[in-house]
């Protein structure tokens, strides 16, 4: 049986349509979903794409964490529902309180738009599956409010729990897309929770899926294919 894998689109997401495209290039069924409905029309899984959701008033995320599709995502979440937060969506989940810790503006206070170098640090995740642990890739970065941070307590906890997902890979030179590039509290990129069904990270694996397009790198393909099998082995 084909995965339907669900995209959520509120005021404001940009990346809800190459999120769809790459759902369909892994495998998938892409499913659309609209901030406004509860309904998560039968998904197997959800991908919370990039933007500036409800215009990233007030703070990133913070708005659209109260939208009627949240709640049913929140719950369903907790449930063991596969949800991948990519960058707005990201923000999305730790104004939910799916993941812990915040994001605040890039320490050089600038957007930045470039290709980013990532240690895959958890290969073990719903979305994480088909990376090899410490596997190097390079996908699209591009946001302001990309600062990962949490209190020590919290980020100890991660560290210890395996949960940090992906780091900022700095043993090249930033001109290759190395290097930490908005002052993330130990380099995080990326987190999951506990259960490994939900991840969030900053880098855009959607912008890299096809080899005609941007540096022609396909290294965000997996996210997609990794939750496929894991759908169908569940
Ligand atoms: N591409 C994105 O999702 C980035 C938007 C995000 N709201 C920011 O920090 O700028």
């Amino acid at each position: 049986m084909t995965a339907r894998i669900g995209v959520v689109t509120f005021p404001g997401t940009l990346d809800d349509q190459d999120s769809l495209r790459a759902v369909r290039l892994a495998g998938a069924e892409p499913v659309s979903l609209w901030h406004r409905d509860k309904d998560l029309k039968q998904v197997d899984a959800v991908v919370l794409a990039g933007g500036f959701s409800y215009g990233d008033y007030l703070r990133a995320g913070a708005i659209s964490r109260f939208s009627p599709v949240m709640e049913t995502i929140i719950d369903q979440a907790r449930a063991g529902l596969p949800v991948l937060g990519i960058c707005n969506g990201f923000q999305i989940l730790t104004e939910s309180h799916l993941l812990p810790g915040a994001m605040l503006r890039n320490n050089h206070l600038h957007f930045i738009c470039r290709d980013q170098r990532l240690r895959v640090e958890n290969a073990d995740t719903a979305w994480t599956g088909d990376y090899e642990q410490g596997q190097e890739i390079s996908v699209p970065l591009k946001n302001i409010d990309g600062r990962y941070v949490a209190d020590a307590r919290v980020l100890d906890e991660l560290e210890a729990e395996g949960r940090v997902a992906f780091r900022y890979a700095t043993s090249g030179a930033a001109a290759d897309g190395y290097g930490n590039p908005n002052g993330s509290l130990r380099d995080i990129a990326g987190i999951t929770n506990a259960e490994g069904n939900v991840v969030g990270l900053m880098p855009h694996p959607e912008h890299a899926v096809e080899p005609l397009i941007g540096t022609g790198r396909t290294d965000g393909l997996a996210f997609f294919t990794s939750v496929i099998k894991r759908l169908v082995t569940a």
